[in-house]
């Protein structure tokens, strides 16, 4: 069939995840579901931001975060970097590896980073290229590849000349964000195609939101279509505090079932996924959104 052989989870509860969450976690429960996370096999764990914390208050412990996890040899632990400020801080707390974002959005990028796409390809362009004198990795974002809050529909053509602008300036990975979670498989295939035409699919990654159920369904679609890198978040956790409505990621662990049931190889153990899953739902004295944890909770 066309599926890859091998599928790259990142795994971005830890940030994604976190980072709407209201009451403050605690630096310590952060790092524990890190280090989970890290036992579990996950080969990629974003493990926070250095964003403005006057934007996103529940990240302002990053430095204490990156610090203090385990660092597993062979795991990456990127963080997101909105500006060169926080690239400056990010590496100086470690980092060696990190992530910036854009949008295919002009509003939402106003509201997510204060400023026009324009803008933000300019700090990402600065970002880059500190980057590449110090020899650190950048992943890239595009959000609202599917959808926008306060545009509604983005052509896919949009989408295409986004991620090609952010590739062509050195991301080695752009990762296709369904930050609202309304897309549907169809849609998918279409804004694929046309980010396909520029971009090497080897160099792209989905990210999938399941704001209305369809995140598996749409990451099926992006695997059929040769993607091998999906970002997922532990018991489904998440959303964007600037994407009112957003619910979290598709649950690392439903994934992880979907894929092995298929033969398609992760390296990730799912027992010690649901482990990290169950602690972290404690800690928050929430349910798990994950599928599969809860039909294989034993109550
Ligand atoms: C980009 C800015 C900073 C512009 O925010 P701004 O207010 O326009 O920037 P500013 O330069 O005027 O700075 C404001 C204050 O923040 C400080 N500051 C400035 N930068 C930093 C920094 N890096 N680290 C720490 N502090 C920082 C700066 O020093 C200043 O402090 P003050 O002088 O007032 O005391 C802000 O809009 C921001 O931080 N935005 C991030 C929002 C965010 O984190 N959103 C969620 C992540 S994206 C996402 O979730 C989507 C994704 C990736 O998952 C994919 C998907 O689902 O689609």
């Amino acid at each position: 069939d066309t599926f890859p052989k091998q599928v790259k989870i990142v795994e971005v509860g830890a940030r994604d995840g976190l980072q709407n969450e209201k009451n403050i976690v605690p630096t310590p429960t952060k790092i524990k579901l890190i280090d989970m996370l890290s036992e579990a096999g996950l080969p990629v764990i974003e493990a926070t931001s250095f964003v403005s914390p006057k934007w996103v208050p529940q990240m302002a412990d990053n430095a204490e975060v990156l610090k203090g996890i385990q660092k597993f040899p062979g795991i990456n632990y990127p963080v997101l970097t909105p500006n060169i400020k926080g690239f400056q801080a990010a590496v100086a707390a470690g980092a060696k590896e990190v992530s910036i974002f854009g949008a295919a959005s002009e509003q939402f990028t106003k509201k997510n980073t204060n400023c026009s796409i324009d803008e933000s390809l300019q700090r990402s362009d600065e970002i880059l290229r500190a980057a590449r004198a110090a020899g650190i990795p950048v992943r890239g974002y595009v959000s609202c590849v599917l959808g926008c809050p306060y545009e509604g529909k983005i052509s896919p053509a949009k989408v295409a000349e986004i991620t090609k602008k952010m590739y062509s300036m050195g991301c080695y990975e752009i990762s296709l964000g369904d930050t609202i979670g309304v897309g549907t498989p169809g849609i998918m295939k279409d804004m694929l195609s046309a980010v396909m035409y520029e971009v090497p699919v080897a160099a792209l990654a989905v990210h999938c939101h399941d704001t209305y159920g369809q995140a598996l369904a749409n990451t099926l679609m992006a695997l059929q279509m040769g993607v091998s890198v999906v970002d997922a978040s532990v018991a489904g956790l998440g959303g964007c505090p600037y994407a009112q409505g957003a619910s979290g990621n598709l649950a690392t662990e439903d994934l992880v079932y979907m894929l092995s049931g298929l033969g398609i190889h992760t390296g990730v153990n799912l027992q010690k996924l649901l482990e990290a899953g169950a602690f972290i739902c404690q800690a928050l004295n929430r349910k798990t959104c994950s599928k599969v944890a809860q039909a294989t909770c034993k109550l």
